[in-house]
């Protein structure tokens, strides 16, 4: 099969590319990318007045195989990923069995095989069972193939147990993502804890459960010398402590989600459990704190944290509503609309932020175009406005707060080692079950 992209508009942040090439695809490789290339037996894709960027990498989405197949499975969640423009993801290890050991890393690595259309990268566990009391097998994960370490969706309570995970980490040259949060102070929790869960009358989550957390695994990256990832950065706080420690030489990378730099609390008002989600969704201030921590590179990715759960768990009372939103579908419309035709970041940045930084930090083969390297590309239409639907979504998860929003700046094309695997947001990969 050989594929040539005309006319677009090549962003490439690692060869430092920004005009108008085409790109030739051989056997699944990037065989040539120059101007005015001519056409052979090749399959021609039009991509005049769109942005053909290396295959975007989300580094952190909960696709729920195996154990909680009703809120996403590897088939469903890579489907949502090729719809959104991702053509790669890594995915947490909170599963049932939890991914804390070769088998289950093995096992989603046969299942992504079989089932899915994007690459699947697993990460695995910090702790047995993600209990925060016993370390993992880490050097038979790190041979099983998880790309990091990590128990998403709660804290390593323990500083000395998060000390030993770094000092073992590092050996094997894993990073550690850590999601940041004191349940101390969480409590009881649902929201951000400010004026709007005052006036709402729901339990806040101040920013000090999170930044507590920060400053300590900061320390401890530094006691250690590892390389530590912060997940979903929320506040502002968070931004200036993690900005401190990199003028130090910290080996610290951080990310945050589309939805905390696009919404506050302030979407909390009228109660709809999809805008619940861990950490939770902040003030204006850390919102624009966010955006800052982007624009300087504080903060390195741009990631989903796609968190799909059914119907019925969210169709409750917001307090017994469970944390999390979806987010691979409506990501790069955000990205397009909020930052870059916003005039917050350009094009070479935020590209980055979503391919060649995760690829770097994860150590995955993708993030640039460069000849000789597989042809994993998606194609972004800047003009193209839509409407998101949540009923036309490829996953399980239906719980975004963006249903209804019109957006700017659509996928169009999602290529998969040379195999187009969406087109015009029609998922066309075979094979499978859903
Ligand atoms: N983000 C969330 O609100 N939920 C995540 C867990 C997590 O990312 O911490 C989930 O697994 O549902
Ligand atoms: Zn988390
Ligand atoms: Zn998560």
């Amino acid at each position: 099969m050989k594929l040539l992209i005309k006319g677009g508009r090549v962003i490439d942040p690692v060869q430092k590319i920004d005009q108008q090439l085409d790109i030739r695809v051989v056997k699944g490789k990037i065989t040539e990318i120059g101007r005015n290339l001519e056409a052979q037996d090749d399959r021609v894709v039009d991509a005049s007045g769109c942005i053909v960027t290396p295959g975007l990498i989300d580094m952190h989405v909960h696709l729920r195989e195996p154990g909680f197949e009703a809120k996403e499975t590897i088939a469903s969640g890579t489907r949502a990923a090729a719809a959104g423009g991702f053509t790669a993801v890594a995915c947490m290890p909170n599963t049932n069995p939890v991914a804390d050991n070769r088998s289950t890393v093995e096992y989603i690595k046969i299942r992504a095989r079989e089932t899915g259309v994007v690459k699947v990268y697993p990460i695995g566990s910090i702790t047995r069972g993600s209990l925060g009391e016993e370390l993992t097998e880490i050097a038979d994960l790190a041979e099983a193939g998880a790309v990091a370490l990590s128990d998403d969706g709660r804290p390593v309570a323990n500083a000395g147990l998060m000390r030993r995970a770094m000092e073992y980490a590092r050996m094997f040259n894993l990073p550690v993502i850590s999601h940041c949060e004191d349940l101390n102070l969480r409590g009881a929790g649902v929201m951000n804890e400010g004026w709007v869960s005052a006036c709402l009358g729901l339990h806040g989550i101040p920013a000090a459960a999170e930044e507590i957390m920060v400053a300590r695994d900061l320390i401890l990256a530094e006691l250690t010398g590892a390389r530590l990832h912060i997940a979903h950065v929320s506040t502002a706080g968070s931004v200036r402590l993690i900005r401190e420690a990199k003028s130090r030489g910290v080996r610290v990378t951080a990310e945050a989600t589309p939805h905390h730099f696009t919404l506050t609390d302030e979407a909390v008002q009228g109660y709809d459990t999809a805008t619940k989600v861990n950490p939770p969704l902040r003030t204006a201030a850390d919102v624009e704190a966010i955006i800052e921590g982007l624009q300087d590179g504080t903060i390195d990715v741009i990631a989903t944290d796609h968190a799909p759960h059914t119907r019925e768990e969210k169709d409750c009372e917001y307090d017994y509503a469970p944390f999390g939103m979806v987010g691979l579908e409506t990501a790069v419309p955000l990205v397009v609309s909020k930052l870059i035709l916003a005039g917050k970041l350009d094009w070479l940045q935020a590209v980055a932020k979503l391919s060649s930084v995760p690829a770097r930090i994860l150590g995955l083969p993708g993030g640039s175009l460069k000849t000789g390297s597989p042809a994993d590309i998606t194609i972004i239409d800047p003009q193209k406005e839509k409407r998101v639907d949540v009923n036309c979504f490829y996953s399980k998860g239906r719980n975004s707060p963006f249903h209804g929003w019109k957006l700017k700046g659509w996928p169009v094309v999602t290529i998969v080692e040379g195999t187009v695997v969406m087109e015009q947001g029609k998922v066309i990969a075979g094979g499978g079950e859903l």
